[in-house]
């Protein structure tokens, strides 16, 4: 199955979560999930919070911020009739409001999953309810607002 961030093109595959040709970014990869998108990663011991054994909050909104766009550009497609994932240029989004709750520690050495629900498109505007789970504990919700990018943009 192709995943979401590999229809970029390649002047857009280089973000610090997502970009495929970022050798030193996460790579975060993400996909259908029947009417929603999950993706899933791993974090190594390197995104310690504070307490040792716990996620960093910044990588955490990260996950779901690259996580949030890729599903914003698959959400923006569907609802106009095509498949992201068969797009030469599939629209393009930028996150421009996320607001994550942290609800609680989320461990590290665990795969978590993150996950996108459509709540609606208006326009340019995708706004989306995310979550990111440990197994079946939700450690964080997030509110997500993506605005696409005009196709002249650079
Ligand atoms: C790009 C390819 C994929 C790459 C994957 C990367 C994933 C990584 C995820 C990220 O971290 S993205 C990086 C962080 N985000 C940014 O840097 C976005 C910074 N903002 C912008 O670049 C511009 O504001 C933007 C392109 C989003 C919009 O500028 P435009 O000049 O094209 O549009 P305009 O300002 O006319 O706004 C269009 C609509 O969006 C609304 N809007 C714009 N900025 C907003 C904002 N900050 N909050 C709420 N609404 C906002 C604006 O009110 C308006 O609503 P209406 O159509 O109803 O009038």
């Amino acid at each position: 199955m192709k995943a979401f961030q590999d229809c970029y093109p390649m002047k857009y595959a280089h973000c610090y979560g997502c970009g495929r040709e970022n050798a030193m970014g996460l790579q975060l990869k993400s996909y259908w999930n029947g009417v929603d998108t999950q993706a899933h990663f791993t974090p190594g011991m390197q995104y310690s919070g504070g307490v040792p054994g716990h996620v960093y909050g910044g990588m955490i909104a990260s996950l779901l911020d690259c996580h949030g766009t890729a599903s914003a550009a698959a959400f923006a497609c569907r609802e106009r009739g095509k498949d992201m994932t068969q797009e030469a240029n599939p629209a393009r989004f930028v996150t421009v409001s996320l607001s994550v709750n942290f609800k609680r520690p989320t461990p590290q050495g665990v795969e978590l999953c993150m996950r996108a629900q459509l709540l609606g498109v208006e326009g340019r505007k995708v706004r989306m309810s995310l979550c990111l789970l440990a197994g079946d504990q939700v450690c964080a919700t997030a509110d997500m607002l993506a605005i696409e990018l005009l196709p002249e943009a650079p």
